[in-house]
């Protein structure tokens, strides 16, 4: 029998396993049932609190940070980042008890680094504001070169970046509906260019949203996930991507995904992620 939470931003769902001493024996197996959605709690991913000391993948951070968020995706994979992860973590850090806010961001450690979260939206920087809304500052997102994903039949041309994990920005073509594209297999892509495998999104622009200087709508293909209604590395992924095209080095972008409204406040050495993160339930499994 193991306790979990349930949690949720933008509808990108975890299970959440408090083991702070990594006594837990935690199997790709045991994530992959956890995250079936008709036989076991179902969730995109299992995100695992556990204190840096205890984990091996975030023992170098626990001088700076004191819980590391050890990401699982539903098919038992591991990733390096997660960033509406990293958000639902720190509201379970903070509903729990086990951390409180710290001025200049709470840190949390990741297969990708220390992040720091704050309660409030991205765009209060490192203010600690009483709010709904948890951001998370991924740091700068890297833009490569160009590669290709393919879906439906079509080849997409996009942007490769990194935001600790890898992601392929594809912006979707005059005369194809987003919302049309079939995302129910995974797009293809070049192997060469992403040996570990790639997040892929599909972006469209959307009308202006006040306070805001760039608006898109995207849905997103995860890399041991499948479709998810949202992906926050993958949304500053096309944060970044959107003002580079628009010729901004900065700036605050609007990303709609399927499950609701992610901002993303970038510059050269930010991006904070904020929105919803919310926990919605706690239970025992029976075995
Ligand atoms: N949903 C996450 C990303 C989770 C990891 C991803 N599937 C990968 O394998 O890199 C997010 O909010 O960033």
């Amino acid at each position: 029998m193991v306790q979990f939470t349930k949690g949720h931003g933008t509808g990108n769902d975890f299970v959440i396993l408090a083991d702070p001493d990594g006594e837990l024996p935690l199997t790709p197996a045991t994530v992959a049932a956890l995250c079936d959605r008709r036989r076991g709690i179902g969730a995109d991913g299992v995100l695992r609190v556990i204190r840096a000391a205890k984990h091996p993948d975030g023992a170098a951070y626990a001088a700076e940070a004191e819980w590391f968020m050890d990401y699982w995706n539903a098919d038992g994979s591991i990733a390096e980042m997660c960033g509406n992860g990293t958000r639902v973590f720190t509201r379970y850090l903070l509903t729990s008890g086990l951390a409180e806010p710290v001025q200049g961001g709470l840190p949390i450690a990741t297969r990708s680094g220390v992040v720091r979260a704050v309660v409030g939206p991205a765009t209060a920087g490192l203010a600690v504001v009483a709010d709904e809304e948890i951001s998370v500052d991924l740091g700068a997102p890297r833009l490569y070169g160009e590669s290709t994903a393919t879906v439906d039949g079509l080849a997409l041309a996009g942007t490769v970046v990194d935001c600790g994990n890898p992601h392929l920005v594809c912006p979707v073509p005059a005369g194809v509906e987003l919302s049309g594209l079939d995302l129910t297999r995974a797009p293809g892509f070049d192997p060469a260019v992403f040996p570990a495998g790639v997040n892929v999104e599909f972006v469209a622009p959307a009308e202006p949203v006040s306070g805001t200087d760039l608006h898109v709508l995207m849905r997103v293909y995860e890399r041991g996930s499948g479709e998810t209604l949202s992906c926050g590395s993958g949304a500053v992924a096309v944060a970044a991507t959107a003002l580079r095209a628009a010729g901004l080095r900065a700036g605050v972008v609007a990303v709609d995904v399927p499950g609701g409204r992610l901002t993303i406040s970038v510059d050269s050495e930010s991006a904070w992620l904020g929105g919803p993160a919310v926990l919605v339930a706690e239970g025992d499994t029976l075995r």
